[in-house]
């Protein structure tokens, strides 16, 4: 029985393939799409259903149903591609083997007028390959990008034991770059002169023919960021704790992030060189934070060292290597490289350079690399000795160079095909965190926003500029805030200064999805309008508490300020009287919106707040006024303030309501 395809008859009909095939459906002909094919009876039907009624025209039925089995020879011939449901242009040329162009033509005489970028549905593209010859199936819908990342677990026969990867943590002046020194300088004298270490962010040390990876980066901020992204990468922390100082508050810190992340902790004693040395303090200071010395009948390895004197540090790598034999570390060194990226940036003549330590799999160099939205071929490796290497495997820090922007430590990284794949899935990536960005994030991060992101779990860092009058303060703020992260999320203040909030203040708010937090201060009048355009928080408080307790209520959804201050207008104090028994008037001009009798005021002086109160008096002339338009003078007198300078700027504002 011959056959022939449902597309070939909606050509010779001159039918679109829907058309014909909601025909087909009346008919009870089961067909899936336009390239299911019919039987010689079915297609008559078809045909004849179409046809004129005059006799004439039912000849030339026939003769068509004979000239569409002619086609089908032809079918033959014809190549099949398939096609995703919504392609490109520019993929369906590919497809086609054709240029971008000859596609754009072809759809233009369709009268469809489409960018090589720009998606065409199925149909379209469909009877655009028709007109080149080939016949089209629609690919089954997969997301790319779950799939690409989707890991294949390994076989137990496949895996082989790695080294350990491990992370200096402790309080500030423990020794933590110390003691990370010294282990990296005694392991390069042991080895052949002229193995100068060479910083790529994380580093190999050789002991008994084991190797250890040690995170360049010591102290628990490096690490909980990494964290936050997702990235696990360290197997071993080793905290270090000064024998002469014991258990401070990074310390406990740095236990807490350990043990969420779920990593051993091996305690270095360090600084036992000191006279005011005291391991047994130290051990009994640990108990309070559930970590009890082996000596004392618990778990935790205890070693002493001495970064300085370099003593204990054999000892250390020994129970390092021991732990992780006990963890049974391993991997499978024979797939695709996946990793985390450690260190990155850009490198004015090698462009982006990241240091990836690679966790599963073994990285070549010519290998397609896709790392968060950046993604590339690796074009050269280097690794901790600063030697060229062509492959690297499981445990093993790499330089790499060759991809197509800097990725951000802490992604993860995983090797596609070729560079096309590469290219295609960090595409996919883009489009998707953008059209996420886009759904969740309809503006920056306000403080009134801010519970809902962090359940939406868009915000995991919360970045924060600090200004203030004096540094004091600026210190102060940042230290309070910090203080205030959690386990959702982190607060970092990027950049903290003393004076106004400038432009530049909220340009950097605004690159890195900041708030502003200013303490008597006020933001000069073209940061305000920056800010305004886009769309940054600026906060103004002149008690730090305030500015703690507003951060805590939004990170808990409870900010309850239901009024919030509008700055009604600005006006400049030309010139001042002294009235005896009377105080201070401000012959003032008003610059800008207005000044209303009610308003609350404050005086600026320099970018730096000095009064906040009420308007005593408002005058125009000699009267009282309930009002004063920007462009006009009017007398000013403050309650119960009377400092007033030539040059100061009076702000007016009032309390608004702000809808929830
Ligand atoms: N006596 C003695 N001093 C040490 C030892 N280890 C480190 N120090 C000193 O302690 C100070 C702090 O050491 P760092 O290695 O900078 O400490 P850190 O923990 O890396 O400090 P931050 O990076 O600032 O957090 C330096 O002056 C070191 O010389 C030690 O074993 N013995």
């Amino acid at each position: 029985m011959s056959k022939v395809r449902v597309y070939e008859i909606a050509k010779q009909l001159g039918l679109s393939n829907k058309e014909l095939l909601n025909t087909l459906k009346e008919f009870d002909i089961e067909v899936k799409n336009h390239m299911s094919s019919l039987t010689d009876e079915e297609a008559s039907i078809v045909t004849e259903y179409y046809a004129p009624s005059n006799g004439e025209n039912n000849k030339e039925v026939v003769d068509t149903n004979k000239e569409t089995m002619e086609i089908e020879d032809d079918n033959e011939d014809l190549d099949v591609i398939s096609i995703p449901t919504n392609v490109t242009v520019k993929d369906l040329a590919e497809r086609l083997g054709k240029q971008s162009s000859d596609i754009v033509k072809s759809l233009m005489l369709k009268g469809i007028m489409a960018t090589a970028n720009q998606e065409i549905d199925y149909e379209t593209a469909s009877s655009v390959a028709l007109e080149f010859d080939f016949l089209t199936e629609e690919e089954e819908e997969k997301d790319i990008v779950d799939e690409f990342f989707a890991e294949e677990p390994d076989d137990e026969e496949d895996l082989v034991t790695r080294s350990p990867i491990v992370v200096v943590m402790g309080h500030v002046d423990h020794g933590k770059t110390s003691l990370l020194d010294a282990i990296r300088e005694s392991n390069v004298t042991s080895r052949e002169a002229g193995g100068i270490t060479q910083h790529i962010g994380a580093s190999v040390v050789t002991i008994n023919d084991n190797d250890i990876t040690f995170l360049d980066t010591p102290g628990h901020e490096a690490f909980t960021a990494m964290r936050l992204r997702g990235a696990m990468a360290t197997d071993i922390a080793i905290l270090v704790v000064a024998a002469d100082d014991g258990v401070m508050p990074q310390t406990v810190e740095a236990i807490n992030h350990a043990k969420a992340a779920n990593v051993q902790i091996i305690v270095a004693i360090n600084k036992i060189d000191k006279p005011g040395a005291n391991q047994d303090r130290v051990k009994q200071e640990l108990v309070e934070y559930g970590l009890v010395a082996e000596d004392w009948g618990g778990d935790t390895i205890c070693v002493p060292v001495s970064a300085i004197e370099k003593t204990g540090l054999d000892q250390l790598l020994e129970m390092i290597l021991l732990v992780s034999e006990m963890e049974e570390l391993k991997a499978n060194p024979n797939k695709k490289a996946s990793g985390t990226i450690v260190e990155a940036q850009l490198d004015k003549g090698r462009g982006p350079v990241a240091t990836v330590l690679i966790q599963n799999g073994t990285l070549k160099v010519g290998d397609a690399i896709i790392a968060g939205t950046s993604y590339g071929k690796i074009r050269a490796m280097i690794d901790d000795k600063g030697r060229r290497v062509k492959q690297a495997g499981p445990s093993t820090p790499v330089e790499i160079l060759g991809l197509s922007e800097v990725p951000v430590a802490g992604d993860a990284f995983y090797t596609a095909k070729n560079e096309r794949e590469a290219r295609h899935v960090a595409e996919k990536v883009i489009r998707r965190d953008r059209e996420k960005l886009i759904q969740n994030t309809p503006q920056k991060v306000t403080l009134d926003d801010l519970f809902s992101q962090i359940q939406a779990g868009n915000m995991k860092e919360l970045n924060i500029v600090v200004k203030a009058d004096v540094q004091g303060s600026v210190e102060a703020v940042k230290q309070s805030l910090v203080k205030l992260s959690n386990e959702e999320v982190m607060i970092k203040v990027i950049h903290g200064g003393v004076g106004a909030i400038n432009e530049s203040d909220v340009m950097l708010a605004s690159a890195s999805n900041a708030i502003i937090i200013g303490f008597n201060v006020r933001p000069e009048a073209s940061a305000k309008t920056v800010a305004e355009s886009e769309q940054i928080d600026i906060r103004l408080y002149r008690v730090i508490y305030n500015a703690i307790e507003d951060i805590e209520a939004a990170m808990k959804g409870m900010l309850d300020p239901e009024y919030r201050e509008k700055v009604i207008g600005h006006a400049e104090v030309r010139q001042t009287f002294k009235v005896s028994s009377v105080g201070t008037i401000a012959g003032s001009y008003v610059q800008d919106g207005k000044f209303t009798r009610n308003a609350k005021v404050r005086l600026v002086r320099d970018g730096i707040v000095i009064y906040e109160g009420e308007l005593e008096s408002l005058k125009r002339f000699k009267d009282d006024v309930k009002e004063v338009n920007s462009g006009y003078e009017c007398g000013i007198m403050l309650s119960k303030f009377n400092d007033l300078k030539e040059g100061d700027i009076v702000e007016a504002y009032i309390m608004e309501e702000i809808p929830r």
